[in-house]
């Protein structure tokens, strides 16, 4: 029998003291773990006064009250919504007594929101975050013809640009890159005359994203009691992955709020993404709202994609996002999107089957056709249409 999550209550035992904006609670015996949360509004008003207040504050009990303030102002209003922060630490080890806590959280995370904030810089240095979201700068300056000749037959991989769905967003994928030369084969057709630091932090950024993609799916595994065996599962889920760069130019009207990237759900198992600090994603709750997500310095946000949501049968939900861009900064994002190989095949475990309950919602199906059947039809609800029974 699969422990389930109840909606919320993991969020409202977790109001803990901020540090650095972010509220932490220590793990036994030396902070193994701290695990947080990151208050999120979805009326806007209160969300910029909050960010006002903890900008111009640099003392943080002071933070703790101001945000207290808030939070109850809101909840009187009954018009917050949370979205955990976990956040991971180099000790955090598999099987102890802070991994199982963990993964129960994670699981209740992915279940209730699709998402949830993480902070992790002792397992990715915070240097190595913005040493990239730095040459991404250098990237998305290179001329257009350069960037043009990074192409791809493959969906999401290739150079993305001038789209007029989504004008202000231009973006790379590179495939495998834990596997592969593809970054080395990248940073040559962009720097003919080569850039070694460029090629080297994508590829390190990119192996640790993918590491801690799998910690998660791990973390989630343990957090439904499943037989370790389905660690093959997940490794199967993640044997593949695109490293995707985006850069979202800042709208030229001066209109308050323009569509960076229209709102969907990825179609991979799942995303790890950090950003330049300039906000602008969005998740869609589960009653219909759009929640501007305040992702922390340094911090990464994990979205469950389709391939997951499928394998749980349902249980893990697939949150539809989008970003908006406002403002007079330009938002860089590095994505890395864990996926299984074409051939794979995705299977729901039997032991995540009960008939009343659960009754088994997706057949057994390949992802390469899945993929296939996305980008041919582009359907809103194409795991729903291709492989839900
Ligand atoms: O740029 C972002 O924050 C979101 C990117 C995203 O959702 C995607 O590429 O699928
Ligand atoms: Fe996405």
């Amino acid at each position: 029998m699969v422990e389930e999550a109840k909606d919320g209550d993991s969020e409202a035992e977790e109001l803990l003291p901020v540090r650095d904006g972010v509220s932490c609670e220590e793990g036994g015996g030396g902070a193994l773990i701290h695990s947080s949360i990151i208050t999120l509004m979805h009326n806007k008003d209160a969300l910029t006064h909050f960010r006002k207040i903890n900008k111009n504050n640099p003392h943080p009990e002071n933070r703790e009250s101001n945000r207290q303030e808030i939070i109850e102002r809101m909840e009187i209003k009954n018009e917050i919504t949370m979205i955990p922060c976990f956040g991971f630490c180099k000790g955090l080890e598999e099987g102890s007594e802070e991994w199982k806590k963990m993964s129960k959280k994670v699981r209740e995370a992915c279940e209730s929101h699709g998402c949830f904030l993480l902070m992790c810089d002792e397992i990715i240095p915070k240097g190595l975050n913005e040493e990239l979201l730095k040459q991404m700068e250098a990237l998305f300056d290179l001329p257009e013809e350069t960037k043009k000749k990074h192409i791809s037959p493959k969906a999401y991989s290739g150079y993305n640009g001038k789209d007029p769905v989504i004008p202000l967003c231009e973006s790379f994928g590179v495939d495998d890159v834990h596997l592969s030369d593809s970054a080395q084969t990248f940073t040559n057709v962009m720097w003919p005359q080569g850039n070694p630091s460029f090629c080297e932090t994508l590829r390190t950024m990119s192996i640790k994203m993918l590491d801690i993609s799998f910690l998660i799916m791990k973390m989630i595994v343990e957090g439904y009691g499943l037989p370790q065996h389905y660690i093959s599962d997940v490794e199967n889920m993640k044997s593949s992955c695109n490293s995707r760069l985006i850069k979202y130019h800042v709208p030229e009207s001066n209109n308050d709020c323009e569509t960076g990237l229209l709102s969907h759900s990825d179609k991979n198992t799942l995303t790890v993404l950090c950003q330049n600090g300039v906000q602008g994603l969005q998740v869609l709750s589960r009653d219909g709202k759009w929640i501007e997500l305040e992702i922390p310095q340094h911090g990464f946000v994990v979205i469950v994609g389709d391939v997951l949501k499928a394998w749980s049968n349902g249980r893990l939900h697939a949150v539809t996002h989008r970003v908006m861009m406002s403002g007079e900064k330009e938002r860089y994002t590095f994505g890395v999107f864990a996926k299984p190989k074409e051939e794979m095949v995705i299977e729901v475990p039997h032991e995540l089957v009960e008939d009343k309950v659960h009754p088994l919602r997706y057949r057994p199906f390949n992802y390469g056709e899945f993929l296939h059947y996305f980008v041919q039809t582009l359907k809103e609800n194409a795991l729903q249409a291709f492989a839900g029974v």
